[in-house]
C-alpha cells in the first residue's frame, strides 16, 4: 500500500466532430496531483487552473473521486491531504472535470494498494469515473490514452483503445471565454431526424478509420450533426472558428462540449492567415498515448517531489 501517490492525468478532446459521447482522444496537457492519506482532516491546495474557484472541501470533484475508488476498494482513510497543480483550463472543453475524476479515481486505487495495469480492475476503475460524467468519452481519454471509441453496454461504461495515426497534429483553439458542459447539454434536442441519424453513424465510423489510418478522410469524418448546430448560440464564435477552419480543407470541430475548437491537421504546417481568431490562443497538443500515471510517492508525501 502507497500513503502518498503522485497522479498525472493527460486533458482530452471529446466528440471528435461526428461522434457525439463516444469519441476521444488525450491531448499532451497533464495536470499533476499530490494525495496523501492522513491521520485526519482534509487538506486541499490547488495552484493554476481553478484557484479560488474550486471548493477546498469534501466537494471537490477529486475528493469525490478518491472517496468512490476508496469504497469501490473497500479501503477507508481517516483523513486526506491534496495538492493539485492544474494545468487543464476549467469549463473550455478539454475534459478538465474527466481529467480531475479520473486523477482522483487513479490515486484512491493505488493508495489501496492496487495497481491500474490489471485490466480488469482499470475497466472497473473506468466505470467508477465515467459515472461521474455520465459518458465515457473524455474519461476513457483520460484513463487509457491515445484515442478511444466509449459506450455503455447496458450495466457499464466501457472504452477500447485506438491508435492515433503518428501524422496527428492536433490543435487547441482554447477561448477566454467558458461554457458549462451542463449547460450546453441542455440545449440539445430529444429527438434528431432519422437521416442525421444515419449521417452520425456513418461519419463516426469513418472517424475511427481516418484517426488511425487515413488522416486524409477527417474533414469528413469530423462532420456532426448531432450536437453542434444545437449549440451554436453558446459558443458563436467557435462556430465561425470551425466553419473557417472547415472551409480552408482542415478538419476542425468543437472540442467536447465546448467553446474549445479542436483543428486536426496532419503535420506542423502552417495555417491561413484570415481564420478569425481574435480571443482564441492556438496550443499544438500531440496526442498523450500514456494516459493517466500514478506513482508513489517519497516518505515526505505531497510537496517533496
Ligand atoms: N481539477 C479540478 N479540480 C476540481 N474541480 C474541477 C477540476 N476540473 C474541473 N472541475 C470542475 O468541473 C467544472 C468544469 O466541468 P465541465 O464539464 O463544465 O467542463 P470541462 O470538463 O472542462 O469540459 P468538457 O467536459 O466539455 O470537456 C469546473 O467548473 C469545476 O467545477
Ligand atoms: N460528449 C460530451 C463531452 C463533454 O463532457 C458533450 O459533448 O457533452
Amino acid at each position: 500500500m502507497n500513503s502518498a501517490v503522485r497522479v498525472t492525468v493527460p486533458a482530452s478532446t471529446a466528440n471528435l466532430g461526428s461522434g457525439f459521447d463516444a469519441l476521444g482522444m488525450a491531448l499532451a496537457m497533464h495536470d499533476v496531483l499530490e494525495v496523501e492519506v492522513a491521520d485526519d482532516g482534509l487538506l486541499i491546495e490547488v495552484a493554476g487552473e481553478g484557484v479560488g474557484q474550486v471548493p477546498a472541501d469534501s466537494s471537490h470533484l477529486v475528493v469525490r473521486a478518491v472517496r468512490a475508488a476508496f469504497d469501490a476498494c473497500g479501503f477507508d482513510a481517516p483523513g486526506l491531504r491534496l495538492r493539485c497543480h492544474n494545468k487543464i483550463p476549467h469549463a473550455r472543453g478539454l475534459g478538465s472535470s474527466a481529467a480531475a475524476v479520473v486523477a482522483g479515481v487513479a490515486a484512491g486505487y493505488a493508495l489501496a494498494g492496487h495497481k491500474l495495469d490489471d485490466s480488469d480492475l482499470r475497466d472497473e476503475a473506468l466505470n467508477l469515473a465515467a459515472e461521474f460524467e455520465g459518458h465515457a468519452d473524455n474519461a476513457a481519454a483520460s484513463f487509457y490514452g491515445g484515442a478511444v471509441i466509449a459506450w455503455h453496454d447496458g450495466a457499464k461504461h466501457r472504452a477500447v483503445r485506438v491508435e492515433p495515426h503518428p501524422d496527428l497534429a492536433p490543435i487547441a483553439f482554447v477561448p477566454e471565454v467558458t461554457s458549462s458542459t451542463g449547460t450546453t447539454r441542455g440545449l440539445l434536442p430529444e429527438r434528431v431526424p432519422h437521416r442525421d441519424a444515419a449521417f452520425a453513424a456513418g461519419r463516426a465510423a469513418l472517424a475511427v478509420h481516418a484517426i488511425g489510418t487515413r488522416p486524409d478522410l477527417l474533414l469528413d469524418a469530423s462532420a456532426d450533426r448531432l450536437h453542434q448546430e444545437y449549440r451554436r448560440p453558446a459558443w458563436p464564435e467557435s462556430m465561425r472558428l470551425v466553419d473557417a477552419l472547415r472551409e480552408a480543407g482542415i478538419a476542425a470541430a468543437i472540442s467536447g462540449a465546448g467553446p474549445t475548437v479542436l483543428a486536426l491537421p496532419t503535420g506542423a504546417g502552417a495555417l491561413p492567415e484570415d481564420l478569425p481568431l481574435t480571443g482564441f490562443t492556438a496550443h499544438r497538443l500531440p496526442v498523450d498515448l500514456d494516459g493517466v500515471r500514478a506513482e508513489p510517492l517519497g516518505a515526505g508525501g505531497p510537496g517533496t517531489g
